[in-house]
């Protein structure tokens, strides 16, 4: 008789094994790590009991947020925990200001690479260390693909997709609707046509979609072919089979869409600025085509999901909220068709969205930053090649800061001074991170987010999906990015 294992139960065992396995290891190394002790490493919790709650509480690594929370509520802003190398974990928006803003540079670093991210994206913005190649792609991004004059040319784009979601939601209208579909769909359409230029058939578009979903999935999924890789690799060899595959599929369907000529009505796109890109520190060689297959792929997965899950989180709040959405409908409506340029005269529909990514930001943690050189935070020392993580959600929820700090308010953002969302004069909430490493497309997301906000507004009016569900629900979803754990259900009626 044959006993079938899942992948899923192969993956637990596997995971269990390997911990016993390393017991011995992470007992020694994390003794010989806290030896560093006599330099004051910020405070924390023994290695193994930290591995041991980690396991048992949850197993994506976006579920250590509310773990972490515990750990600061014992042991302070700032706790360290020792894992083969130091990671630090910083809860405090002063410390973040000191390290992320005032260090010069020491602390912009990426530590390396999960096994995932390395197959996936090993040459993006995102993953590179803090040096020359970093500045050339990341300076070309921010000057080409969202400069924006660049962004504007793209604005037919939006407008088709905008229409699109629209068209479908009247044929629904008065019924209940999910709209996390139809956002997705859309702004991946965008955010491709921005990409490589061209409008892909439905066909490629559905390919490239389904692929970037797998993706996503695979790097924020837990980490298990990090630990002994060559032994995980072995054991889950045909999950990591699938995973091979996958890249290299992506890398065939989208090197030819990067190569394809261009030109005419279309405008120039980011795979453009990449095939002219020359890395002069290397005798001004053109990118490889992996480079520029990652760079691109980054493009769509760090945009996409972070996006259209700031819109639905938005969405819902303004079906709870009637009041707030009345004001917002109150503005789009003096306009006769929403457009971008509309937008900057619209203070009301920026602060639901401000207070939108203040409530809700897209993780608990940003990426996490790598320490150049040894350093001193909060009275501790931080050794070189460490790991820093910044709790940012909380953050913006600071009583200190924002009054009724949980309550969407949007209010908030016209009567007091400027928010400067750069965090370069004080972080008051951090979304998008601070300093060197902040997105560089948050401009782009704020505006997607004004857009589709309005314009779904303008056109329908949002109401709870039934009296006897007179509130959405708002529960978190843990296991990627912070996302809606019910995604929005809502009645819509159109306006008169
Ligand atoms: C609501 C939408 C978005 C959120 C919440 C978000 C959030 C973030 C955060 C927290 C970081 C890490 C910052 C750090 O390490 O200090 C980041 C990095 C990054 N984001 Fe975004 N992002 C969003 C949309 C976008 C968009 C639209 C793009 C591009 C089109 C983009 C491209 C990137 C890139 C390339 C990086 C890496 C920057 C670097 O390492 O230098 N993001 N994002």
């Amino acid at each position: 008789m044959f006993i079938t294992i899942d992948d899923h139960t192969m993956e637990g065992i596997t995971i269990f094994y390997c911990l016993i396995l390393s017991l011995p290891l992470i007992f020694m190394l994390s003794h010989h790590g806290r030896k560093k002790g006599a330099m004051k490493l910020p405070p924390g919790p023994p290695t193994l009991l930290f591995v041991a709650k980690f396991v048992v509480l949850g197993r994506s690594v976006f579920q250590i947020g509310p773990i972490l929370r515990g750990l600061h509520a014992r042991h302070g802003p700032i706790i360290s925990i020792w894992l083969v190398r130091t990671f630090v974990f910083v809860a405090d928006r002063r410390l973040a200001h000191s390290i992320l803003i005032k260090s010069n540079g020491n602390f912009d670093d990426r530590p390396p690479s999960t096994e995932m991210m390395h197959l996936f994206f090993p040459h993006t913005i995102s993953t590179s260390p803090y040096g020359a190649y970093w500045r050339l792609v990341r300076r070309n991004l921010h000057a080409q693909a969202l400069h924006p004059s660049r962004l504007r040319l793209f604005a037919p784009a939006r407008q088709r997709a905008c229409d699109a979601i629209l068209g479908s939601l009247r044929d629904d209208a008065s019924r209940v609707i999910a709209v996390r579909p139809l956002l997705g769909r859309c702004l991946f359409e965008v955010l491709v046509c921005m990409s490589l230029g061209a409008r892909l058939g439905q066909e490629v578009l559905d390919e490239l979609q389904e692929m970037h979903q797998q993706i996503f999935h695979a790097i924020t999924s837990f980490p298990v072919f990090s630990i002994f890789p060559a032994l995980t690799k072995r054991l889950l060899r045909k999950r990591w089979a699938t995973h091979v595959a996958l890249n290299e599929r992506r890398n065939e369907v989208l090197l030819p869409l990067i190569r394809a000529p261009r030109g005419g009505e279309n405008p120039s796109c980011y795979a453009d600025s990449l095939l002219e890109l020359r890395v002069a520190e290397e005798g001004s060689r053109p990118l490889t085509d992996a480079e520029m297959v990652t760079l691109c792929s980054e493009f769509m997965t760090a945009a996409v999901d972070t996006t259209m899950s700031l819109i639905e989180w938005i969405m819902a709040e303004l079906v709870n909220h009637p009041d707030v959405q009345a004001k917002v409908y109150q503005e789009v409506r003096e306009k006769p068709e929403l457009n971008e340029d509309d937008l900057c005269g619209m203070p009301y529909l920026k602060a639901v969205v401000l207070e939108g990514t203040r409530l809700h930001p897209g993780a608990h943690l940003i990426i996490p930053h790598g320490v150049k050189n040894d350093a001193e935070i909060g009275g501790y020392m931080v050794p070189k090649g460490s790991e820093v993580n910044f709790l940012v959600a909380d953050f913006g929820l600071d009583e200190t800061v924002w009054t009724a700090a949980r309550e969407f308010r949007p209010e908030r953002f016209l009567d007091g001074d400027d928010l400067d969302i750069t965090g370069s004069r004080e972080i008051k909430m951090a979304p998008f991170g601070a300093g060197r490493r902040m997105c560089p497309g948050y401009t782009l997301a704020i505006m997607h987010a004004e857009y589709f906000v309005g314009s779904l507004v303008r056109e329908f009016e949002w109401l709870p999906p039934s009296p006897a569900e007179a509130t959405v629900d708002m529960t978190e979803d843990l296991a990627s990015i912070i996302a809606m754990k019910h995604p929005l259900r809502a009645r819509i009626i159109p306006r008169a």
